[in-house]
């Protein structure tokens, strides 16, 4: 749980599936293993209704355990949390959600993934007269600056990686502008 006055990100992206749940398990693992976990709260969510209720996307998982199985991280998992066991042993409690008007008053950051992620959000929060978030493309901090980072749903393993490697670039600087 974030300690009070701690920093808060919310990663969003069509369906809360794909995009958005690796960017929270790679930020989350960056923030844990730079000792700042504690200080921040971490979720994603979507702007949609397509998946509401659904893990990962299995594709999704296989990447993260690609990458954090030679780590010996349990990436997806939250603490504090019981995970449960998928086919790929990536352990996750994670659900898609959409996004919520409480979302654009409580986090202080909310980080979308292309154009039309960011256009939903922004059309969304014009119907909040409390938003305090900072509602941005993740890809605003990718030093090899590559803005958008594509929907894989109709991708192969290769799209799924090119998500994993934007969102380690850009949420290891986000993380260290906000350290
Ligand atoms: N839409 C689009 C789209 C356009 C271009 C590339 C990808 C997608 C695409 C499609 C999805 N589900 C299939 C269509 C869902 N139905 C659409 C009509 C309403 C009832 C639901 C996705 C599901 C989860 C995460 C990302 C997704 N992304």
């Amino acid at each position: 749980m974030a300690a009070a006055g701690g920093k808060s990100v919310l990663f969003v992206c069509l369906g809360n599936i794909c995009r958005s749940p690796i960017a929270e398990a790679v930020f989350r693992k960056m923030a844990t293993e730079s000792g700042a976990v504690d200080q921040w709260r971490i979720d994603s969510a979507a702007t949609s209704t397509y998946e509401i209720g659904n893990p990962p996307d299995h594709r999704g998982a296989a990447c993260m355990k690609k990458h954090h199985a030679r780590a010996g991280a349990r990436a997806w998992a939250r603490p504090g949390t019981l995970a449960y066991g998928t086919k790929h042993g990536i352990e996750t409690d994670h659900r898609a959600r959409q996004v919520t008007k409480e979302d654009f008053a409580t986090f202080e950051y909310i980080l979308c993934m292309d154009e039309s992620n960011l256009r939903d959000l922004k059309k969304k929060a014009n119907g909040v007269n409390n938003c305090k978030a900072k509602i941005e493309l993740l890809g605003s901090y990718d030093p090899e600056k590559q803005l958008h980072i594509q929907d894989p749903y109709y991708g192969n393993e290769q799209d799924f990686e090119k998500v994993y490697e934007q969102c380690v670039r850009c949420c290891r600087v986000f993380l260290e502008r906000n350290s």
